[in-house]
């Protein structure tokens, strides 16, 4: 069987997204999330015409004065009078412009004098922000934005203090291998410390989703069985290890024996070979390779694409990049490749320099990675300066 294409792989994969579900949230805890239904503006902003400045409202006619000063109108305390001819309402940032006003003076540009304030400097902008300047009643901001922490504001001053968002997919990370043992234990002879399913648990929360890591699983079936048992609920459940042809990758076995309907196991990708996708029960299954940087990196290119999708973004999947290659690189082979690499800016852009061991157990070089290089299966040798496609890595 030839092995699928990264492309092919990743649609099946997004295709085991069901329909997000609505949930009605507080705007603090809406960071990230994509709106489901139009957020429609309770307010016109700003309310009335305001001042930009501190100083004077005036009549453009009268200047320069002097003026006399009638009234005080103040952000949240304005003056519900008119100004007359000849005066001047002293008025302050924020604050209602007085029925009669055309211009606010700052007050750098006046001098006073008890009473009477003078215009010592010709007057251009009005520094008055017009009704409505920034938004209307009933302006929207659409449904399928993922919001940011500006929307968050822009929503705060609309008056709209829930919004309807994708629910947060409820993920469950399950590694297991009998040399594993949790960070801060005393491994025994053979063992390491697990450090993927920290990574992944990270990484799906970075997505949007609600993560939890279940308790190591031992290489048995008693075991697996267990920990899939663990994971009831979770609309996503992400295996780390076991994938591959050992006689003690149990994965796919136990997977399969719960219902697991599989869309494939075995991808055209380097690192990451033995990915597994598929459903399970009402939810979804990934199954990625134990490598640390193949765990780390098919987490980033199809678990994290999975969750946004989940929630109801429309373009889930990682954004690309282009720079100059810093060096010629040999022809690729059958796999497409994401290489750890370094970027550098130059005065003509950036450029991309591949590291030149690309181990896919080496955690330590790829905390060095800034980026990943992209190569296509196939792709001929590149001479330095040709621009390639990388995916930017997280800081
Ligand atoms: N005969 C073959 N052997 C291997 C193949 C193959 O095609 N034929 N593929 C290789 C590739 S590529 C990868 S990637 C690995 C994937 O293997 P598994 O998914 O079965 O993973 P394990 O064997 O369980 O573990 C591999 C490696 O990763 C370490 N690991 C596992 N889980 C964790 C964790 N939670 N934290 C830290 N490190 C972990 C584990 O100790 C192993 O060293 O298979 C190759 N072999
Ligand atoms: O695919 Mo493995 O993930 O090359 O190390």
């Amino acid at each position: 069987m030839t092995a699928l294409s990264v492309d092919q792989a990743l649609a099946l994969v997004l295709g085991l997204a069901r329909a997000p579900q609505p949930e009605l949230v507080g705007l603090a805890d809406a960071l990230g999330r994509v709106l489901l239904a139009d957020a429609v503006s309770q307010m016109t902003q700003p309310p009335f015409d305001a001042a930009a400045m501190d100083g004077y409202a005036v009549r453009r006619a009268d200047l320069p004065g002097p003026l006399r000063v009638v009234a005080e109108a103040a952000a949240g305390r304005g003056w519900d009078g008119a100004l007359g001819q000849g005066e001047a309402a002293r008025i302050f940032t924020g604050a209602a412009v007085p029925e009669g006003a055309d211009v606010v003076v700052m007050q750098e540009d006046t001098a006073r004098d008890g009473d009477l304030v003078t215009v010592t400097v010709p007057q251009g902008r009005s520094n008055i922000r017009p009704r409505g300047n920034d938004f209307s009643a009933g302006d929207v901001v659409a449904s399928g934005r993922v919001l940011s922490a500006v929307d968050l504001a822009l929503l705060a001053a609309m008056n709209v203090p829930q919004v309807t968002v994708g629910r947060r997919p409820r993920v469950a990370v399950l590694a297991g291998g009998d040399e594993l043992v949790a960070p801060g234990e005393v491994p025994g002879p053979g063992q390491i410390i697990s450090s993927n399913d920290l990574a992944v648990a990270a990484l799906a929360r970075e997505a949007g989703a609600e993560a939890r890591i279940l308790p190591l699983a031992r290489d048995t079936e008693t075991s697996l069985r267990e920990a899939f048992a663990a994971a009831a609920g979770a609309d996503l459940v992400v295996t780390i290890g076991g994938a591959s042809v050992g006689d003690h990758d149990l994965i796919a076995r136990v997977a399969a024996d719960l219902g697991m309907e599989r869309a494939f196991h075995r991808i055209a990708m380097r690192p990451g070979r033995p990915l597994m996708a598929g459903r399970l029960g009402e939810g979804a299954m990934l199954g990625l390779p134990g490598n640390p940087v193949s765990a780390i990196v098919t987490a980033m290119l199809f678990m994290q694409p999975l969750i946004r999708a989940m929630q109801g973004h429309a373009a889930p999947q990682p954004v690309v990049r282009h720079a100059a290659l810093a060096a010629d690189l040999p022809p690729e082979g059958g796999r497409q490749h994401y290489l750890r690499a370094a970027l550098r800016e130059d005065g003509r852009g950036t450029v991309i320099a591949p590291f030149g061991d690309q181990d896919s157990a080496r955690l330590a070089l790829l905390s060095q990675a800034q980026a990943l290089l992209v190569r296509p299966a196939g792709d001929p040798a590149r001479r330095a300066g040709e621009l390639m496609p990388y995916i930017p890595l997280p800081r």
